[in-house]
């Protein structure tokens, strides 16, 4: 139990790598507080819910565009009001439209920056406003990706966001530290989510990535459930600024 006591809010809760992060919290002791667009199926949050009440942790959930930079308050506030405070932040939601860089629509970069990196940048910024306020200091987490280190031509739009992600915890390392908060970032390699089903349908594709990663496999959302609570806990009490590949080792594999 590494996290008992704690308290988690996380962005993305509804699919994917976010949802495995939450329930892995849950299992790990944590109360959690489920942020998400409100665009995928209620049965998405309602089984989670379900899943981690059974655990015995208290959980609740809110909808909401976290492009919308009061989004992240209006989280946190009702983090307060439902778990009594936020100990732990993991701004995980984000969006990957692929797409070729000389005919991006405006519209498509806007909103990519928006989600993944404006948006997380308020959160951030409320959920650290909370943790001044309880003095107790506290742990943020971004989840960025080995995106930050390397491009992808129909990721133009994309990788600027993680890399700036990844800054965002660097440069929030020394802001916080002195009031006690560790921020730090997780870097996915490839995991197989809604975000690129339809990217890795290509047969050439999927093949191509597996065999970049020495483990031999893409990877699972429940497969950043160790690390993320790892950043989460005390004994990661001494760790902040720092950064956390998980990819199966594809970002090393140059031949
Ligand atoms: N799947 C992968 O290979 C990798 C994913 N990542 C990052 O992991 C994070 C989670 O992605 P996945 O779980 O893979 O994808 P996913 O599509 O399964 O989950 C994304 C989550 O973000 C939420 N979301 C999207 N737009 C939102 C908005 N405007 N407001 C609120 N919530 C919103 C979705 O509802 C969903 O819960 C993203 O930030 C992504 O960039 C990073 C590296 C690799
Ligand atoms: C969506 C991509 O498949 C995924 O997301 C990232 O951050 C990496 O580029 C992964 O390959």
């Amino acid at each position: 139990m590494l996290l008992a006591g704690k308290r988690v809010v996380i962005t993305g809760a509804s699919r994917g790598i976010g949802r495995a992060i939450a329930l892995g919290c849950a299992r790990h002791g944590a109360d959690v507080m489920l942020g998400h667009s409100g665009r995928s199926s209620a049965d998405d949050i309602l089984t989670l819910r379900h899943q981690i009440e059974v655990l015995g942790r208290k959980v609740a959930d809110q909808a909401g565009d976290i492009g919308d930079p009061d989004t992240g308050a209006a989280l946190i506030a009702m983090a307060v009001e439902q778990l009594g405070g936020v100990d732990v932040f993991i701004s995980n939601a984000g969006i990957c439209p692929f797409h070729a860089f000389l005919d991006m629509p405006q519209e498509t970069y806007y909103r990519t920056v928006n989600t993944n990196l404006n948006g997380a940048y308020f959160a951030v910024q409320a959920a650290a406003r909370q943790m001044q306020q309880q003095g107790e200091g506290g742990a943020i987490i971004a989840v960025s990706s080995i995106s930050a280190l390397v491009g992808g031509g129909m990721q133009t739009h994309y990788t600027p966001t993680k890399a700036g992600l990844l800054s965002l915890m660097q440069s929030c390392a020394i802001a916080l530290g002195p009031l006690g908060i560790r921020c730090n970032a997780l870097l996915p390699g490839t995991i197989e989510t809604d975000i690129n089903r339809e990217d890795l349908a290509d047969p050439h594709k999927r093949s191509t990535m597996q065999n970049r990663i020495p483990l031999g496999r893409l990877g699972q959302p429940e497969d950043l459930v160790g690390p993320a609570v790892f950043l989460a806990s005390d004994l990661a009490r001494y760790v902040t600024g720092a950064s956390l590949l998980v990819d199966g080792g594809m970002y090393v594999n140059l031949q």
